[in-house]
């Protein structure tokens, strides 16, 4: 697949296409980014450019992964006072400024937690909820990527610059080959934080690549080559 820094190959059987934290509050007016004062007015096109993502990844046989970020409707499990991210979540932060939304900002059970409406798992998917930024700590993703043979992870999701720049980092770490289709991705926060996220994955971590490369890729690994008489 045409990428940056350099082309990179992924076979479809050890191929995982990860869909980061597609949910109302991220990707949804009145979710939990907008009520925090980030933009989320431009994230229509990411969420077109993610379904054409997955129905390309579906019909090549590769495994789609969702992440859900959140917690219990308590925030037992997003840690207390004692927890860096009980200070840093700046959902955990909007609530204790308005007290109005507690136990509905990313609480499991809520609209804010659900995925937008777009964009759905089907039968054979892995919907893997995670309760911080990078979905390798504290799930069982890295068993479940080794027992299915996957090294090779397509990232899409938002944000940028937060949960898929932090769940690549831990994948490098891990052995996998992360890539990012970076239209089907959206940042938290100004542009110049999508920017910086690409940057250090192609520089760094991973390699980066958009949605068109990669439904092309795999149709044209689909079509048998034809024969010249
Ligand atoms: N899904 C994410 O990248 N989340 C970013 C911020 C947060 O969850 O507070």
């Amino acid at each position: 697949m045409p990428a940056r820094p350099e082309a990179i190959c992924f076979p479809p059987q050890q191929t995982a296409l990860i869909v980061v934290d597609m949910q109302n509050a991220y990707a949804t007016e009145g979710g939990y980014l907008d009520l925090a004062g980030f933009d989320v007015s431009a994230t229509k096109p990411v969420i077109e450019n993610i379904h054409l993502a997955v129905s390309a990844a579906r019909a090549a046989g590769i495994q789609i992964i969702w992440f859900q970020n959140g917690w219990d409707d308590r925030y037992v499990e997003a840690g207390g006072a004692g927890s860096p991210n009980f200070h840093k979540s700046n959902a955990l932060k909007t609530m204790r400024q308005r007290p109005e939304l507690q136990g509905k900002l990313l609480a499991k059970g809520g609209w804010d937690y659900d995925l937008v409406d777009e964009l759905q798992p089907q039968p054979g998917d892995i919907v893997l909820p995670k309760p911080r930024y990078s979905g390798f700590f504290n799930t069982p993703l890295d068993s479940m990527l080794r027992s299915r043979g996957i090294r090779h992870l397509i990232f899409t999701g938002i944000a940028t610059n937060v949960c898929v720049e932090s769940t690549l980092r831990d994948g490098f770490f891990l052995e996998y080959f992360g890539v990012v289709l970076e239209d089907a991705t959206y940042q938290a926060g100004p542009a110049f934080a999508q920017q910086a996220a690409i940057f250090n994955i192609e520089t760094f971590f991973g390699w980066v690549s958009d949605v068109e490369s990669f439904c092309h890729t795999l149709q044209s690994a689909a079509t048998p080559l034809k024969r010249s008489a």
